[in-house]
């Protein structure tokens, strides 16, 4: 719809579509993927077998992790097109608050500044604030691992836990990512923008967010599979926990509020469990500088 509403021609394709992927990807300038984490091979691959523009620049949306291999979905897209730009676009982007013309911003981020430049400007509107970032891996990643805080979150207001403990949580759920991210390569700077502690804030507070209802509703004592049942869209942080816990592992990273929300979705523990686990944790300074 952003980009429409600026003049460009757009065509959609998922794969319940009439048209064809190959028709639809026929003289693109661009392509945009906002498929889940569990399509996003597959799709790339099938994108990967017609023909395209050198120049064609891909924009990923994803928020996710790929359980294989751990890949972002922009390490995916650039393995499969290793000659092309390709642009991260994330941000607190809650999409039915967008549906309905809300002002937001986001962050464009590449490799190739000047692929983020011109994805800038195909999206930027009065009601769209488009910013460039040049670290593509850390605005992914503040999109993708923020999801495993916003099921806390929505654990921490399901227990009706306070404003206090929903500030420690999201606060120290912020330090979490950092220290993951920065292990994985990505700028600590990032983490403390729109698509990191902006996206936090938004998919921590709003009951739009997937990912927030998952955690409110396993407080209010429904089990994973019940509520999966009846969500609306993905919650990709139920995926991206247990991707997350398999690298913190094999790093050797501390990663306390994802642990307990990998046990909560494993159904190891109750929401009241995790949280003393939490709060009794053995005493530390709050950063080791
Ligand atoms: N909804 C939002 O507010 C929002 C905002 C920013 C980013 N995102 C991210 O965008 C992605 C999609 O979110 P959504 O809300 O549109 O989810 P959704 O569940 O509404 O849509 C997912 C889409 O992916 C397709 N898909 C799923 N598995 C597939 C497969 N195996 N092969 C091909 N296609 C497949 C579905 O057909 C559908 O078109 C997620 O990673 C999400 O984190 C969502
Ligand atoms: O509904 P969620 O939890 O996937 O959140 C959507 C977006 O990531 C918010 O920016």
């Amino acid at each position: 719809n952003l980009a429409a509403a600026n003049g460009h021609e757009v065509r959609l394709w998922s794969r319940h579509s009439s048209q064809t992927l190959e028709a639809v990807l026929k003289d693109v300038q661009i392509v945009l993927s906002a498929i889940s984490m569990t399509g996003v091979r597959d799709v790339a691959y099938q994108v990967h077998s017609f023909p395209l523009s050198p120049e064609t620049i891909f924009i990923t949306a994803t928020k996710g992790l790929d359980p294989q291999t751990t890949c972002t979905p922009s390490q995916i897209w650039q393995t499969i097109f290793p000659n092309h730009a390709v642009v991260v676009l994330s941000g607190p982007n809650l999409s039915k608050e967008i549906e309905q013309e809300l002002p937001a911003a986001t962050v464009v981020a590449s490799n190739i500044p000047k692929a983020a430049e011109v994805v800038q400007l195909v999206f930027s509107s009065h009601r769209f604030r488009v910013y460039t970032n040049p670290d593509p891996l850390g605005v992914e990643l503040g999109g993708t691992l923020k999801n495993v805080i916003a099921i806390a979150a929505g654990v921490c207001d399901g227990l009706q836990l306070g404003t206090n403990a929903k500030a420690a949580l999201v606060t120290r759920g912020l330090t979490e990512i950092i220290r993951v991210g920065n292990d994985w390569g990505a700028k600590t700077e990032t983490f403390y923008g729109l698509s990191g502690l902006g996206d936090l804030l938004a998919t921590c507070n709003s009951p739009l967010s997937r990912n927030y209802q998952v955690g409110y509703q396993l407080a209010g004592g429904k089990t994973l599979t019940e509520i999966l049942a009846n969500l609306q869209g993905t919650a990709e942080g139920v995926n991206t926990c247990r991707v997350l816990i398999q690298r913190a592992k094999q790093q050797n990273i501390a990663v306390p509020i994802t642990e307990q929300v990998y046990r909560l979705l494993q159904g190891d523990i109750t929401a009241r469990q995790a949280l003393d686990e939490l709060m009794l944790r053995d005493i530390k300074p709050e950063y080791n500088y």
